[in-house]
């Protein structure tokens, strides 16, 4: 009988020491990660950052120098359907212009060898069938990125690989994608989304990857890796305000409360309803509280800019 781990059944990406060299340029260095499935996962860095040549190493484009990168267990080239275990996003504009999107989907089912049927599926999946008989080279951004999505989707494929798939939509596109890519993680897939515009992407994932000059900088769920919000207010009567937030806990771990330079305290420790309260309690007039959650930009730039410090 033939034996099957459990890798083989869980269709995670695993990263493990992975290393591409190109001459003197070293794209990836000693890289470990892994990427859950049922979540959506972006793979995020600035420009050159690394993020193409992993993904492009974990569909088999490009031979790694040292490492491995697998797939449900299996480096790319050693799996047993690669068309149905992972669907790959590469570039918005690798369409033939004179095309139609139907066209287009049929040729990539043919070479799959999946029916002509499930190319009008797929454009019905992405809502593009009234736009089934036009020729690609007409598509906007927002359609291309669609059609790319029905593309990787064809074989039904339990990993997604999709680089920079945000590129160039506007905000009804982004809530679009945001829907879209929840979806297909709720049903069990593992989505991988890399890009470098770090403020769109937050809105769409749960967990990052975070890399910098092809070195693993933090990974982890996007939430913890913010840790918790702040409390931003504003007080006529500041210092007062302060002094009771500070003596709130006197047998436990007091808030730490900073100044923050237009009048207002930023409050570590206490939630906005417990700010609240206490100024309530003690008469203190607050005319704003905002919680503050840090940005994932605000997050990555903290992460380099302490590693480059390092
Ligand atoms: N075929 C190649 N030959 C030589 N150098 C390469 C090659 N492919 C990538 N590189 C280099 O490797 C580094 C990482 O590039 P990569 O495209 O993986 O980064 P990226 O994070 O995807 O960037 P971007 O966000 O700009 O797409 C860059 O310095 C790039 O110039």
């Amino acid at each position: 009988m033939a034996s099957v781990t459990a890798t083989d059944d869980r269709p995670a990406i695993e990263v493990s020491h992975l290393t591409k060299r190109y001459g003197t340029v070293t794209a990836v260095r000693d890289l470990t990660f892994t990427v859950e499935p049922g979540v959506v996962t972006g793979f995020l860095g600035p420009n050159g950052a690394g993020k193409t040549t992993t993904m492009r190493m974990l569909t088999g484009l490009v031979t790694p120098t040292s490492g491995t990168a697998t797939i449900a267990g299996r480096p790319y080239g050693q799996l047993r359907n690669p068309s149905r275990t992972v669907g790959a996003v590469f570039d918005a504009s690798a369409f033939h212009p004179g095309h139609t999107a139907r066209d287009h989907l049929r040729v990539y089912a043919a070479m799959g060898g999946y029916p002509d049927s499930r190319a009008d599926d797929l454009l019905s999946l992405l809502g593009l069938t009234e736009a089934a008989d036009r020729r690609t080279g007409t598509f906007s951004t927002g359609m291309r990125q669609r059609l790319n999505l029905a593309t990787a989707l064809l074989g039904d494929p339990r990993v997604l690989l999709l680089d920079e798939p945000s590129n160039g939509l506007d905000p009804e596109g982004m809530l679009w994608l945001r829907g879209f890519l929840r979806r297909l993680a709720g049903e069990g897939r593992t989505v991988l989304v890399s890009s470098h515009v770090l403020s769109e992407i937050q809105q769409l994932v749960d967990d990052v990857v975070v890399i910098r000059r092809g070195e693993l900088v933090a990974a982890g769920p996007w939430s913890r890796l913010a840790g918790p919000p702040a409390v931003l207010v504003l007080s006529p009567d500041a210092d007062r305000l302060a002094a009771v937030l500070r003596g709130s806990r006197p047998d436990g771990d007091p808030p730490r409360v900073d100044a923050t330079g237009d009048g207002r305290l930023r409050v570590h420790g206490l939630d906005a309803a417990g700010v609240a309260d206490l100024a309530a309690a003690h008469q203190v007039p607050v005319h704003e509280l905002v919680t503050e959650t840090t940005s994932l930009e605000q997050l990555f730039l903290h992460l380099t800019t302490e590693r480059t410090a390092s």
